[in-house]
């Protein structure tokens, strides 16, 4: 199938050259073409340009898109799809006033989705999950991280992953997947912290690593989860099976996790809400990339992680939802991107360079998706008609969307 879409009135993030990701200053430069088109073969990207220069190009289906902006679907390189049921309980015990560290010592928080998730079947987990994932796509996300970690068994873990192994198969949205084992401690490893880690790097992590269920390792690295000394260890043995790390580091505490994350050439260091300059300059000259997740401020009501600062010290920048059931229940990446400019006060320009390319980074899938370039994967979003690119963060809450193709497909 070949899709022509004529008559744009801007195209945004068109890049030349296979760019792969933007930092500092070049983040504020978004390459736009006016009065464009895009032609699409099967699921490529195989030309853009102007509209004077369309030449007699041709297609199968034909979009005119008078009035509306084009640009790379979003890429959403941090999320928690795959949960079961949900934890809206929690919500209102925090409007009541508990702190979101309170309801985790009680039992709740993560302890309470593994809990639902060991009880639920592999293919109700995958029904719940592909219902997200057809969501979210729908809302203009292309590519997305999927996490494990709400199993904390090896059985559980399992589970999940081969979850999101058929989500992978039965989608359109590229998927990368990450395993998340070392995300809380479960009950019974409460005295013995260590030893579910041994469980993790000795067991888990082997079987993973052998049957390529994951992509990436994960490791929630923060007080009363995991600590330094652990996630190293946990980090390493993921190495030696080819997972490398993108982790959770810096949502309540700074105590050094970013410099261990780059120290170990992580891919990613995200949350990030908590920073200080050491943290910065741990980043510099490295190929590890900050990843912020406003709706999880936004949720819980917890700083924001200081991106005009980490794009201000010429350091890269990646946005994502972080969609799961505790901290984030949302995974519109619309609503990340103007949550990111209201609140971190980037610019709109920066914000969507954040949320595609260097998302896509963050994924290690940047040579193929995250801009409009000869040769990508088609993974585009169609707004309906607005005044500018402005407009979408601007109007928060709206739905600009009117079509989104990933791999070559309206969805
Ligand atoms: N912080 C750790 N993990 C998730 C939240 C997990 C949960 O509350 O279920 C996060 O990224 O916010
Ligand atoms: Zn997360």
């Amino acid at each position: 199938m070949s899709i022509l879409i004529k008559n744009i009135k801007e195209l945004l993030q068109t890049r030349e050259n296979n760019v792969t990701i933007v930092k500092g200053e070049d983040m504020k430069k978004l390459p736009t073409l006016k009065n464009a088109y895009v032609l699409i073969e099967h699921d490529t990207i195989v030309e853009y340009g102007k509209m004077e220069d369309i030449g007699d190009l041709q297609a199968e289906k034909i979009i005119d898109a008078t009035g509306q902006i084009v640009m790379p679907a979003w890429c959403d390189s941090h999320t928690h799809i795959v949960y079961a049921g949900n934890r809206e309980q929690e919500f209102v015990d925090r409007i009541n006033g508990l702190s979101y560290e309170e309801i985790a010592n009680r039992g709740g928080g993560i302890l309470n989705s593994a809990e639902k998730l060991q009880n639920t079947s592999e293919d109700e987990l995958y029904n719940q999950s592909a219902k997200r994932l057809m969501s979210v796509m729908k809302m203009g996300t292309g590519a997305i991280e999927i996490k494990s970690g709400y199993g904390l068994t090896l059985d559980a873990e399992l589970k999940m992953l081969r979850v999101i192994k058929r989500l992978k198969q039965q989608f359109p949205a590229k998927v990368k997947s990450t395993f998340l084992g070392a995300h809380a401690f479960p009950k019974e490893f409460k005295d013995t912290p260590d030893a579910y880690v041994d469980l993790i790097i000795n067991e888990m992590i082997p079987i993973i690593g052998k049957e390529q269920l994951a992509n990436y390792i994960d490791v929630f690295c923060e007080k009363g989860y995991f600590n330094l000394e652990q996630t190293e260890r946990i980090i390493k043995a993921g190495k030696a099976f080819n997972l490398v790390a993108k982790i959770h580091v810096n949502q309540f505490n700074a105590f050094g996790g970013i410099a261990l994350g780059v120290k170990h050439d992580a891919l990613s260091v995200d949350h990030l809400e908590e920073m200080n300059d050491e943290d910065i300059e741990a980043l510099k000259g490295s190929n590890t990339i900050p990843v912020g997740l406003p709706s999880c401020s936004y949720f819980l009501s917890i700083p924001y992680t200081p991106a005009r600062k980490i794009i201000d010290a010429g350091l890269p920048f990646a946005l994502a939802t972080d969609y799961n059931p505790g901290s984030t229940p949302s995974g519109n990446m619309n609503f990340v991107v103007s949550t990111a400019c209201i609140k971190m006060k980037i610019t709109p320009e920066e914000a969507i360079n954040a949320a595609t390319i260097n998302g896509a980074y963050a994924m290690g899938i940047s040579n193929m998706y995250g801009s409009i370039c000869r040769g990508k994967k088609a993974n585009i979003i169609i707004t309906k008609p607005i005044s500018s690119y402005n407009y979408i963060p601007y109007a928060f809450g709206d739905n600009l969307i009117d079509k989104v193709i990933v791999n070559g497909m309206i969805v």
